[in-house]
């Protein structure tokens, strides 16, 4: 059974039309990528594709169960770092992680261990006292993880992840990621950084328009040009005009 299928997903804000009927199987096990221009419709499908955002048609399943039917049950089959959610930020980072945790019913002593795990795994220990509204952007990103991994999810969805964090930071997610994916995780995580989705994801999903251009393995997707060639040749758009005269200086 797929991680996550999503079958005829769509989206509209008033006249525009951010998710068109969009399908995609993401099989467990995997290390998707999904990557597109600005505005694509990333964002707008993994949204429903967790549960924070109802969509207007279609349907998304986790690992078989009906996000918008049981959404509670399939809600606790997923890790979310969703891009742009408010966290409740007057909270400590241990506090927040604690905070998630026992949402998700674990109990007091798990949550302390797990906690203290994650917070060592992601360089948070001496920053864990602290309220998460004066931590950096990068270390907000690390905090934000480690409460979507706090109650062991069959999967993680990861939106944008990496932006903000710093390369130290960034590998350390990584070998995080890439252990969680060998012990049997899938996760899809959604990139404009194609060198990163390449060296990382095993597939991808190059996204346009709310719509699905190409989709498989990595390979099987990018062919024999580079992940970012391809990117370009699906998606068009690259300007090859010089820089307004106005910004010249030579
Ligand atoms: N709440 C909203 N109200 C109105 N329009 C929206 C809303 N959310 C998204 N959109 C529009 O839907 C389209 C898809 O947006 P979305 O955020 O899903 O794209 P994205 O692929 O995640 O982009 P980016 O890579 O820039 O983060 C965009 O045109 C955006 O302006």
């Amino acid at each position: 059974m797929p991680a996550i299928e999503l079958t005829g997903l769509s989206k509209r804000f008033g006249e525009k039309v951010a998710v068109d009927d969009l399908s995609l199987t993401v099989p467990t096990g995997s290390f998707y990528g999904l990557v597109g221009p600005n505005g694509a419709g990333k964002t707008t499908t993994l949204s429903m594709a967790t549960g924070l955002l109802r969509p207007d048609a279609g349907r998304a399943l986790i690992h078989g169960v009906d996000m918008w039917a049981e959404p509670l049950k399939a809600k606790a089959l997923l890790g979310n770092l969703a891009d742009g959610v408010k966290l409740f930020d007057r909270l400590t980072g241990e506090q927040l992680i604690t905070y998630n945790g026992m949402l998700f019913g674990l109990d007091r002593d798990t949550v302390a261990a797990r906690a203290a795990d994650l917070l060592r795994l992601l360089d948070l220990e001496s920053a864990a006292g602290t309220v998460v509204v004066d931590y950096s952007a990068g270390m907000t990103k690390k905090i934000a993880l480690a409460c979507a991994l706090v109650h062991a999810p069959r999967i993680l969805v990861l939106d944008e992840p990496f932006e903000s964090v710093d390369p130290v930071s960034a590998a350390n997610i990584r070998d995080i990621l890439t252990s969680y994916v060998r012990d049997g995780g899938t996760v899809i995580v959604s990139s404009h950084v194609m060198d990163l989705v390449q060296r990382m994801c095993d597939h991808v999903a190059v996204v346009s328009n709310g719509r699905v251009l190409a989709a498989g393995t990595v390979d099987e997707v990018r062919g024999t040009s580079s992940l970012e060639d391809r990117f370009v040749e699906l998606v068009g758009g690259r300007h090859h005009a010089e820089g307004p005269e106005w910004l010249r200086h030579s």
